[in-house]
């Protein structure tokens, strides 16, 4: 096993950019060996200031040479959702730690071809990017929740609102690159897998590019009737928020809210809100990376799989028929292959 991840990251967007810096700068135990993107002056601006690294139009020709020689060793995908189907059937034959922004895909067969591919390799090479799980106040929350000092977690309460959408952000994204998010971590937090899913539609905002029907309440159900709703609102103009509050038997939980310092200053008082998801998660993402390259140095991966991917894009594919139907759709899970071990998810 290498003693150093060398990593070609794939997509050099805004997220891709976020994970170069900081495999560069703070995360030990990997560099960035290679910087794809289809937009080739993306991909050099973003190694321009790497000494090492190089920059590549195409993943077929980063993984060319440098793969069989170690130049490369791990992958970073973070190109958009629906290309990570492609992206991870290419990576996963080259038999190296793959970490894949979430969604792993965007709905449940695409999903679970990747899972059969990774099963029949017989290891777990894929972790996703569900960054939320090293969250200090979720991971705090499911701690609380697994304790039982509250009673039992009965109800959550999510709100998850981003300022604007880039270009191309179509209404089913609204479940399947946002929710997705709360679909992974309600089934963190409570330990069971969803099993419905149902999507409100009310008054919609003007300010939602044609096309999105801007806020909607989607109400999900777990395994034990753990009910969570979320308003996933996306073009809310003041800035980011991640948020849940959780009822139990014998308390109120609330994360997320804003924090940071609270100011008074001529006749005012306040503080900032948060602009973006770099800085509310910004330090779950160095702990997300950090842990998928301390696992992937011993071969294995340090976080949520494959089958965490297949089932919220399961999730995702209810999420996306009840936003055209407005029923409660039923989500079926396949039945979970051993590689991925049994228990909570
Ligand atoms: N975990 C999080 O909180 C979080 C935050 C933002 C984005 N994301 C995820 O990260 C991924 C990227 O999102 P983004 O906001 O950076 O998108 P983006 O559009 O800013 O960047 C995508 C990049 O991929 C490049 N690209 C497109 N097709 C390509 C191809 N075939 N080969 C190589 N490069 C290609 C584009 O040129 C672009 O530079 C998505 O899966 C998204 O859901 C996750
Ligand atoms: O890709 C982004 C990212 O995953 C953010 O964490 C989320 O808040 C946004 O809704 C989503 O579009």
């Amino acid at each position: 096993m290498a003693d150093n991840l060398r990593v070609a990251v794939i997509g050099a967007g805004r997220m891709g950019a976020d994970h170069i810096q900081r495999l560069h700068t703070r995360i030990h135990g990997a560099e960035v060996a290679a910087v794809v993107d289809i937009d080739l002056e993306r991909a050099q601006a973003a190694v321009a200031h790497i000494p090492g690294a190089r920059a590549f139009a195409t993943a077929a020709e980063a993984y060319a040479t440098s793969v069989e020689n170690g130049d490369v060793n791990a992958v970073l995908i973070a190109t958009p959702g629906f290309l990570h189907e492609q992206a991870l059937l290419e990576a996963l034959p080259l038999d190296i730690p793959i970490l894949c922004e979430k969604p792993l895909t965007p709905d449940a067969d695409s999903a679970w071809k990747i899972v059969e591919a990774e099963v029949a390799m017989g290891r777990k090479r894929i972790q996703v990017g569900f960054m939320r799980r090293f969250d200090a106040e979720y991971a705090q929350l499911g701690g609380l929740i697994r304790s039982g000092e509250l009673g039992e977690l009965l109800m959550l309460h999510c709100r998850h609102r981003n300022p604007d959408t880039p270009a191309g952000f179509t209404n089913e994204m609204l479940i399947n690159d946002s929710v997705v998010h709360e679909f992974d971590v309600i089934r963190y937090l409570t330990g069971e897998e969803i099993t419905s899913v149902q999507v409100r539609l009310g008054k919609a905002s003007s300010k939602a590019p044609n096309g999105q029907h801007d806020p909607q309440h989607v109400l999900i159900e777990t395994s034990t009737g753990v009910l969570a709703d979320v308003e996933i609102f996306v073009n809310a103009q003041f800035g980011y928020e991640v948020a849940t509050q959780a009822a139990f038997e014998d308390g109120i939980v609330d994360i997320g809210g804003d924090g940071g310092p609270y100011l008074r200053r001529a006749g005012r008082w306040g503080g900032t809100v948060t602009p973006g998801f770099e800085a509310r998660f910004g330090a779950a993402y160095d702990a997300e990376i950090q842990s998928w390259v301390d696992a992937a140095l011993r071969g294995e991966i340090g976080g949520p799989s494959a089958w965490d991917g297949y089932a919220t894009a399961a999730c995702c594919e209810a999420g996306v028929e009840a936003q055209k139907s407005g029923e409660k759709v039923a989500v079926v899970l396949r039945e979970r292959p051993a590689l991925y071990g049994e228990g909570a998810p």
